[in-house]
């Protein structure tokens, strides 16, 4: 445990203002490296310039518990030389579970059966349209990190053809275990006939897929979002399953949380899900046990055993 090396301090603040405020009054004077939840979010909001303004110069890291770390300005942290670390590799497995999840529900209409078997209306009172088979469709991964490649392998357990977009492409021997196509942007719209989203959210991909990129989907596209929801332009979501353009979408994350877009809740064709992609005892000890580690290598040797990419130079 951390309070086997260090002194430990906990917030008591339950909103910004009041942390700004217990910060600024010095309650975390000689701190040198801070934990952070993913759910502190709701508190602090993003750890930005004003927030970092707030907080003791001793403070040299930052450790936050989650693979995604949208809600952190790293540049801001490199600004004051802070440090920020992440916990990669172990949301891998849930995260592409939920995806595949979301994916066999969303391809299968499991939504609108289950909204109306809860209002007491068995499949309704006009069943939901035949789903579909994974077997033999092609799936488009857009973003081939640790989690993409997860869910291609469990994909591919379900016959689907994988077809992905990154920035770097895999190894030709990773490419050949996973069987996946390395294809452009605008191939992997086109092409797919589910698109799930696995990349992080920064300046580059908010809104990457809006109304032009739905324009060129194939009619009738299940999407999937286990990522952040901010990539997608949740307006333009709405419209194009309102159009049919999208049949129908899996979702476990959305561009305001906790507030969901009243279109999407409205739509039962909409399978949601109340970001609950590590959601599970196994994961969060995994991400628990890999964020406090940062901690204590930073506490100890005064460096980290994940720095975010970004960092990766500093
Ligand atoms: O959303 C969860 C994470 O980024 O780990």
């Amino acid at each position: 445990a951390v309070s086997e090396v260090a002194d430990v301090l906990t917030p008591k603040s339950t909103s910004r203002a009041e942390f700004l405020e217990e910060a600024a009054s010095g309650a975390f004077e000689g701190c040198i490296a801070a934990y952070r939840t993913f759910g502190s979010f709701q508190v602090t909001g993003k750890i930005d310039a004003e927030l970092l303004e707030t907080l003791p110069r001793s403070l040299g890291f930052i450790c936050h518990n989650g693979a995604g770390y949208d809600q952190v300005d790293v540049q801001a942290c490199t600004a004051r030389g802070i440090r920020v670390s992440n916990t990669p590799t172990a949301v891998d497995d849930a995260t592409a579970d939920t995806a595949i999840f979301l994916l066999l529900g969303a391809l299968r209409n499991l939504a609108v059966g289950m909204t109306a078997l809860r209002a007491g209306e068995w499949r309704g009172l006009v069943p939901p349209a035949l789903g579909h088979d994974p077997q033999g469709k092609v799936l488009g991964i857009l973003g081939m990190g640790g989690i993409g490649r997860n869910m291609a392998k469990k994909a591919l357990a379900f016959g689907m053809k994988i077809r992905y977009h990154n920035r770097t492409r895999l190894e030709p021997s990773v490419e050949k275990e996973l069987e996946a196509e390395h294809v452009g942007f605008e191939e992997l719209l086109a092409e797919s006939d589910v698109l799930s989203l696995n990349l992080p959210l920064n300046h580059n991909t908010r809104h990457l897929i809006s109304r032009q990129e739905f324009a060129k989907m194939k009619k009738g596209i299940v999407i999937v979002n286990t990522a952040r929801g901010a990539i997608i332009d949740e307006a333009a979501l709405v419209e194009a399953l309102e159009s049919g353009q999208v049949s129908s979408a899996g979702l476990d994350v959305y561009e305001q949380e906790p507030h969901v877009h009243p279109g999407l809740l409205s739509n039962p064709r909409v399978l949601l899900i109340p970001h609950m992609g590590t959601w599970t005892v196994e994961t969060e000890t995994k991400m628990e046990e890999w964020a406090i580690s940062n901690v204590r290598m930073a506490i100890e040797e005064g460096q980290l055993r994940s720095i975010v990419p970004d960092q990766r130079d500093m």
